[in-house]
């Protein structure tokens, strides 16, 4: 189904993340008075390099936003499987701006290779996780098979590559036909290579999913992420849906129809 697209336009990328940034916080709030706990996915990528040290800047200056808060899942959308130590994993830096901080924050982190070196095997410690912590219940495997498909973030905040991929979801890629609730990326274009990835499947089912999505290069795939375009070629098209709101900058945005 086709929806309208809310569209949050800011005129440069500073002003775009600090806007977040607050909406982020006054979401929880509004979500910690609905849930007894919520479950957020956080990307990697620009998600996590800018956006959680602004979020971290804001909760450290008014700390007590958070007695009000429920506690916060985070989940990872898509993990670098690489090493604790690599810049390149987003669980460190999530550790580092939320977590480490903020007792609030619980992280479930993903395996690293040199404990699970099989990527699919990773997805799939991962995909246990989620189902030991949203299913605790388990009375046998149609039980658990039937849970599974009701799982869903409550929250997520996601990035858009230039060609269209979110999490680790890849333009033409064989990770876009995965069900289930993870799988791995083995040949991802953008290093590295190896990955694993929440699938669309459960992606489509949040509850309120956000793009940030900054920069003159992003714009012709945004305006087609918007507008309807095969998820095929452009997977974040599938999230266009109701509850998603993509916030931009005004490069991002100025290939959306209407818009400029
Ligand atoms: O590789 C990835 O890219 C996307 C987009 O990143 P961005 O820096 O261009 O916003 C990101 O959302 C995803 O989690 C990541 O693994």
């Amino acid at each position: 189904m086709f929806v309208d697209s809310d569209l949050r336009v800011y005129p440069n990328v500073n002003e775009l993340y600090a806007k977040v940034a607050k909406a982020f916080i006054q979401k929880i709030s509004e979500l910690s008075q609905q849930r007894s706990r919520i479950q957020l996915g956080v990307s990697g990528g620009s998600v996590a390099m800018k956006l959680l040290p602004k979020i971290a800047q804001l909760l450290e200056a008014h700390p007590e936003i958070m007695d009000a808060w429920v506690p916060i899942h985070v989940w990872l959308v898509d993990e670098r499987h690489v090493e604790l130590d690599s810049p390149e994993r987003t669980s460190s830096i999530v550790r580092r701006e939320l977590v480490d901080k903020f007792p609030i924050f619980t992280l479930h982190d993903a395996p690293v290779p040199s404990e699970v070196p099989d990527p699919f095997s990773a997805a799939a410690i991962y995909a246990q996780k989620l189902s030991d912590v949203f299913t605790p219940s388990q009375v046998g495997d149609d039980v658990v098979l039937l849970k599974a498909r009701t799982i869903c973030l409550d929250f997520a905040l996601l990035g858009l590559g230039p060609d269209g991929h979110f999490a680790s979801l890849f333009p033409s890629h064989e990770t876009l036909y995965e069900g289930g609730l993870m799988t791995a990326e083995t040949e991802s274009p953008k290093p590295p290579a190896q990955r694993i990835t929440m699938t669309l499947e459960l992606l489509r089912r949040t509850r309120v999913s956000w793009f940030i999505v900054s920069g003159a290069d992003k714009a012709v795939v945004l305006s087609h992420a918007v507008h309807g375009a095969d998820y095929r070629e452009v997977p974040a098209s599938v999230m266009n849906q109701v509850g998603t709101i993509w916030w931009c900058d005004a490069p991002a945005a100025s290939k959306v129809n209407g818009i400029v």
